[in-house]
This record gives C-alpha cells, structure tokens and sequence, in this order.
C-alpha cells in the first residue's frame, strides 16, 4: 500500500484513511469466513448493541499508530504501527491474541511459543535504577511529563499501543503507561499478549482493565514485569492522574 500511495508527494492522510479502511475490509472477511457467529468490536466498524449479549466478541484495532504507518523521514517509512485482533469470551473476558508489527515482520500472540525467556530476566529498574517508560509520541500524557519531572525515568517515544507494549515484552523498555484516552480496541490484543507473557497489565489505579462494555472508552493503561508493580505502583500513587483521563 505504501508503494502504491505513497510516492514522492503521496498525501498522508490518504495512506491513513486507506491503510484503516483495507485492514479492517480483511479481517473482516476473515472473521466472517471462519467464525461467522461470533461479534466484532472494529475502531473502523459500525458499532452494534449486539455484542454486548454475545458469548465471543472479537475487539479489533486494523491499524494501531496510524499516525506513524503514515510517516516517512529520508525516505524510511516509520515502523511503529502494529494490527491488533483480541478474542473476549463472556465467561473469561480476554482469552487470545495477537499484535502484528508488519513494519517489522513480527507477530507476538498468546500462544507461548513466540518468545524463549521470561520477561523478567531482561532490563534493569528493579533495584531502583533509572526506569525506561515506553510513552506515546502523538498523544503525550501529562502524566508522563509529571514522572520524568519527579523521578529516574527514561521516556522512549515511539507510536502505537501493541508496539509500546511489545517494546515491554522484548525488554526495550520496563513500563508502558498511558492516560487521557484510549479505547477498548488500542488495549485489548496487547494487553492479552502482554498477559501471557508473564506481564502485569491493569488500569493506572491497578483495578481490572475490562472489556466489551457499551461504551468502550478505557482511557489510561499500566504495563510492566510483574517485579516492577510496586514501584511504578508508588509512583502512580504518588501522582494526582484523576485529572488526567478527562
Ligand atoms: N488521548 C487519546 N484519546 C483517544 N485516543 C488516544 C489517545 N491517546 C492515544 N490514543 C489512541 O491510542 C493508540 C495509540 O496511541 P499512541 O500511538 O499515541 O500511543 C492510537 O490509536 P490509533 O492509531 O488506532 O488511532 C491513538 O489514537
Ligand atoms: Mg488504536
């Protein structure tokens, strides 16, 4: 798509709107062809009351960090952009997973298979050292400004919530933490891989992220190596972040 579109003076919200319109287009076909009765919850798809009686919802994001799947400098498309597809069953909320990284050639899912080590084993931050905290790039939150003004805190910007999350997956960064906005569909897929991971994942005040509500605003996220919850958990508290999800 981007060599198709994206010439010399390719236009980017044109690459924007058609990567979002043929990504979901897929999946969609995907999911009507191998599992016909089950809901879906798209950012690109028309919202139904429907799936909030189903047994299987599937909460999609086709393409997650639009912004930077539109964005080239020296002629090198940016590659933190990610699509996400989560499986949410009534009984057990999320069950499965999957973030692609197509900039990347990597899929990371819930299967087990897809990663050798434990999380745990791979970054600093636990004794107290300087933390590295994967934040958003286009939607900075406050929040993080308030962290890297009071503590020992690294920020790597990069796009995309599957990719900041993986980036905690793989050991690039020991945090993703995010207020101010988000919805279902930008958490849902990360968070399941993050989960099976070995990952905490929570919203900032460490309550259950829940998913396929009727309004499917989640605003603020919290993900990081299980050793690492009590003492970003300190620093949350330590933060006012009431008023950073309005
Ligand atoms: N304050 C906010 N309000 C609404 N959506 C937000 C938001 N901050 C981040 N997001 C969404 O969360 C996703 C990851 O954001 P970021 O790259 O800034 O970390 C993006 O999804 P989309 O690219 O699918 O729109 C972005 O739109
Ligand atoms: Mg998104």
């Amino acid at each position: 798509m981007r060599s198709d579109i994206g010439g010399a003076d390719y236009e980017p919200r044109t690459l924007k709107d058609s990567g979002d319109a043929r990504s979901h287009e897929f999946l969609m076909k995907q999911l009507a062809g191998f599992r016909p009765d089950d809901a879906v919850l798209s950012e690109e798809g028309a919202d139904s009351n429907e799936r909030l009686s189903a047994d299987r919802v599937w909460i999609v994001d086709p393409l997650d960090g639009t912004r930077e799947f539109s964005e080239r400098s020296d002629g090198v498309w940016r590659d933190d952009w990610a699509v996400h597809v989560a499986l949410w069953s009534k009984a057990d909320g999320l069950i499965a997973g999957a973030v692609a990284l197509p900039g990347r050639g990597q899929v990371f899912d819930t299967s087990g298979f897809d990663l050798p080590s434990e999380p745990g084993q791979r970054t600093g931050g636990v004794d107290g050292g300087t933390l590295k905290l994967a934040a958003s790039r286009s939607h900075p939150p406050k929040l993080i400004d308030d962290i890297v003004g009071a503590y020992d805190v690294d920020l790597v910007r990069m796009g995309s919530a599957g990719v900041k999350t993986m980036s905690v997956i793989t050991g690039e960064t020991d945090a993703y933490i995010h207020a101010g906005g988000q919805y279902e569909w930008d958490s849902a897929a990360p968070v399941a891989v993050a989960r099976a991971h070995g990952l905490h994942a929570s919203r900032l005040d460490g309550t259950d992220l829940i998913y396929n509500r009727a309004d499917p605003w989640l605003p603020d996220l919290f993900i990081c190596r299980p050793a690492l919850v009590p003492r970003i958990t300190e620093i949350l508290a330590a933060m006012n972040h009431e008023e950073h999800n309005d």
